[in-house]
Parts: structure tokens; sequence; C-alpha cells
């Protein structure tokens, strides 16, 4: 049923002394810094850091959301400093984006606002669209919802029909911004196994901007901003020992660190 993946690239997203800064003149305020990251295929990121470190700038700039002002960012191997308007909606069109502001269609239902991520993906015509959006809402745990509105669901489901809006496309590249955050921590984990499924069965890439300790043993990488720079990057397994406190060690400095 899903599409197979069109791009075998091993480096699905390369960034190259990438900077970017907002405003201009006595207001500018650089933001990101000659910042350097490679994501391969199959691979599972999280990016951490403090409040305004740059991390939600540099998901939009990979997901063409922000021109690219300085250095390179290539995203299944589409340079997107310079490009067109048609190439980058071409590009956006190959990604998935799990954003904070899920902003799913009121006046459709849960499965209806899920047919909408075959839209952007210009799958909807599939014969097949009903099954389809109803095995993404299964994925997500929201099958017996799928005729629900989203003024009947709570944060957290509203939150699952967005993800499974951005799935259902197959997208070979999924950008999510705190994804768990309006989940509780059992439905957050479940996200999180979800993401690292569509990662080691489809070879999917994943980068997720997170503050969740919670989730960290089931990413590949953990990468730390702080400052519009990558101070860190961790291989999480080759952390040893107890991957949770490790990991929550090793990055330290970021909160309390929440164990199931
Ligand atoms: N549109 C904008 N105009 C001006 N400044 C901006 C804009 N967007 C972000 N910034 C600034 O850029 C810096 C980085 O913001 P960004 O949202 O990337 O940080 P973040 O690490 O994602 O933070 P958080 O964890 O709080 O979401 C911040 O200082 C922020 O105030």
């Amino acid at each position: 049923m899903m599409r197979e993946s069109t791009t075998s690239a091993e480096n699905r997203v390369v960034v190259q002394q990438l900077a970017h800064a907002f405003g201009s003149g006595e207001t500018r305020v650089p933001v990101l810094h000659e910042l350097n990251l490679r994501i391969a295929s199959g691979e599972v990121v999280v990016l951490m850091g403090p409040s305004g470190s740059g991390k939600t700038t540099l998901l939009t700039l990979i997901g063409a959301l922000r021109s690219v002002q300085q250095g390179s960012v290539r995203v299944l191997e589409q340079e997107l400093a310079g490009a067109t308007e048609t190439e980058l909606r071409q590009l956006r069109q190959r990604l998935g984006f799990i954003f904070q502001a899920h902003n799913l269609h009121r006046g459709l239902t849960a499965l209806e606002n899920v047919r909408m991520g075959l839209e952007i993906h210009g799958r909807a015509a599939l014969r097949q669209w009903q099954a389809t959006c109803e095995h993404a809402l299964n994925l997500v745990g929201l099958a017996d919802r799928r005729d629900f509105l989203p003024a009947a669901l709570s944060g957290g489901q509203k939150q699952r029909v967005a993800i499974a809006r951005a799935l259902v496309g197959d997208p070979e590249v999924i950008l999510a911004d705190e994804p768990t955050a309006a989940l509780d921590a059992e439905n957050g984990r479940k996200v999180m196994q979800l993401l690292r499924r569509l990662a080691d069965r489809r070879g999917s890439t994943v980068l997720i901007v997170t503050h969740d300790h919670r989730i960290l043993d089931l990413a590949d990488r953990i990468v730390r901003m702080e400052d519009g720079r990558i101070v860190r990057e961790l291989p999480a397994a080759s952390a040893g020992g107890d991957p949770h406190s490790m990991e929550a060690e090793a990055i330290g400095n970021m909160g309390g660190v929440s164990r199931r």
C-alpha cells in the first residue's frame, strides 16, 4: 500500500556551514552559526538544547519553509540555497511535517484530515485512499475516532491525527517539532516508537526537536544545540550501559529526567 522510497541516498539531509539571522541592520540577530549536520536514511536524530538555541529555525530551514541565507542545505539531493519556488514546493511534498500547531481543519473529521496529507503528496485520487488513511489512524491508535471532528478530540488525540496526516503520504524525511509535548508518557512513547519503526522498516529519515528525555533511548543520535551551534553529538547506542542515564547525564543540564 505504501509507496516505494525513491531515494536511497545515504545522506538524506546534509547541512554545511549554515548560518541564519533574523532582522536586518541594527536589529539583525544571528541565530545559527556555521552549522554542519548529516542525517542518513533510516536514522532517527533528536535535536535538543535550551529554548532559543535555534532548533526550530534549523528544522524549518531543512523543511524548506524558510530561505537559506548562507551556507548549504541539501535535502533528498535537492540544494535549497538558491532553489526555485517550484523546486522547493516539490521537495516539501516529499517531507512529512509534525509541528506543534497541528492546524487540523475544524470542519473535517479525523479521517478527512488525514486524507489532506495524501492531497499534499498528490495522492488524494488513490483508489484505496480510505483504507490508507484508516491504516494511518490505526498506527496512531485512533481507528475508533475516525469520524470525530477535532473539537471532540483531546489535545493529544489531535496531535496524533496530525501525525497520521504527516505519515500517510509515506514521506522519505519526517521533521517533527515537539511531537510528544501534548501527549502523556504512554502515548508519547507510542508516537516515538512509531517513528522508530518507520525508520527501521521503511528507511525514513527522522529529525525530532524535543525537550522530552523519555524518548531519547529510541534515537540513533542526539544532537545538542546551544546559541545557534551544535555543541555535542552523541551516538545513542555507543553511550553504553543504561542508555537512559548515560544520555541524560552526558547531555546534562536539561532539567529533570523522568524515566519509565
Ligand atoms: N521569525 C522570527 N523573527 C525574529 N526572531 C526569531 C524568529 N524566529 C525565531 N527567532 C529568534 O531566533 C532564536 C532561535 O529561535 P528558535 O525558535 O529556533 O529556538 P528553539 O531552540 O527552537 O527554541 P524553543 O525550544 O523555545 O522552541 C530565538 O532567539 C528567537 O527569538
